[in-house]
């Protein structure tokens, strides 16, 4: 997959997709990102990429030309057709089902905001779709795009070995929460490890792993719940458990 991020501070984008499974992905070609910086494609002398917004107010507003720049330099690069994603506060809730459906895509290019957003002007021709990591401001789109670039990219075949892909099924394959996890040592002064956890009972074990699924999810989550639309084996699982003392 190819992700190309338009970013005042391309850096931050490379040094955060440069560890862990994604870096390793990068090293493996199931990842291609490139960054752009509208700077790059300033004009004048001072090559400005924001100005104030008319009709006063507070802030900056990413100017048009830098950006169109920027994205038409991204669409040379590689004649791959992409949508134009942009984060920001006022886009729909990135949920796992859309990071699956993004994940299958050949390319995506991401726009990040800095200062108040981005000129109307430029989203309205040239944005397919606006994406939220939630409701709180942040300084700029760039923590969203990392986080969908780690996201996709954990999806993408052959990025996780069998235990890292293990527990991504466990947890977002079935639209629970996770359960609890313990290892060593099995007696501590903050309390035991659940006895089925030790018995090696691997029925057991996984009734008692999905069981805590369900109930944490329930307690803590139950619009999840509604959602995940259980089968007769999860109620009979949860109602057993909402029963425990
Ligand atoms: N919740 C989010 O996904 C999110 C995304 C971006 C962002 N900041 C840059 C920005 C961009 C556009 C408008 C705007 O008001 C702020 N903050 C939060």
């Amino acid at each position: 997959m190819r992700i190309d991020v338009i970013t005042l501070f391309p850096e931050f984008i490379a040094q955060s997709a440069a560890l862990g499974v994604v870096g390793r992905a990068q090293e493996r070609g199931l990842l291609d990102l490139h960054g752009w910086n509208p700077r790059d494609h300033a004009e004048g002398n001072y090559r400005r990429v924001d100005d104030r917004p008319f009709g006063g107010g507070p802030g900056m507003v990413m100017l048009i030309e830098p950006l169109r720049a920027a994205l038409a330099a991204a669409r040379a690069a590689d004649p791959t057709p992409a949508p134009l994603i942009y984060l920001s506060p006022q886009g729909r809730p990135l949920t796992q089902a859309r990071v699956r459906e993004l994940a299958a895509l050949p390319r995506m290019i991401l726009l990040c905001g800095r200062y108040e957003g981005v000129d109307e002007r430029f989203l309205a021709a040239e944005v397919d779709e606006e994406i939220s990591l939630g409701d709180y401001v942040l300084s700029g789109g760039e923590l969203g795009a990392a986080v969908i670039v780690d996201a996709v990219t954990r999806l993408q075949e052959g990025a996780l070995n069998d235990a890292e892909s293990a527990v991504q099924d466990s947890f977002e394959g079935d639209g629970l929460l996770d359960c609890p996890h313990y290892s060593q040592p099995a007696s501590h002064a903050l309390g035991e490890v659940p006895e089925v956890l030790r018995s090696g009972n691997h029925a057991a074990i996984a009734r008692w792993r999905r069981q805590q699924s369900l109930l944490r999810t329930a307690l803590r989550r139950p619009d999840l719940l509604d959602e995940a639309g259980l089968g007769k084996v999860d109620r009979k699982l949860l109602d057993e458990a909402r029963k425990e003392p």
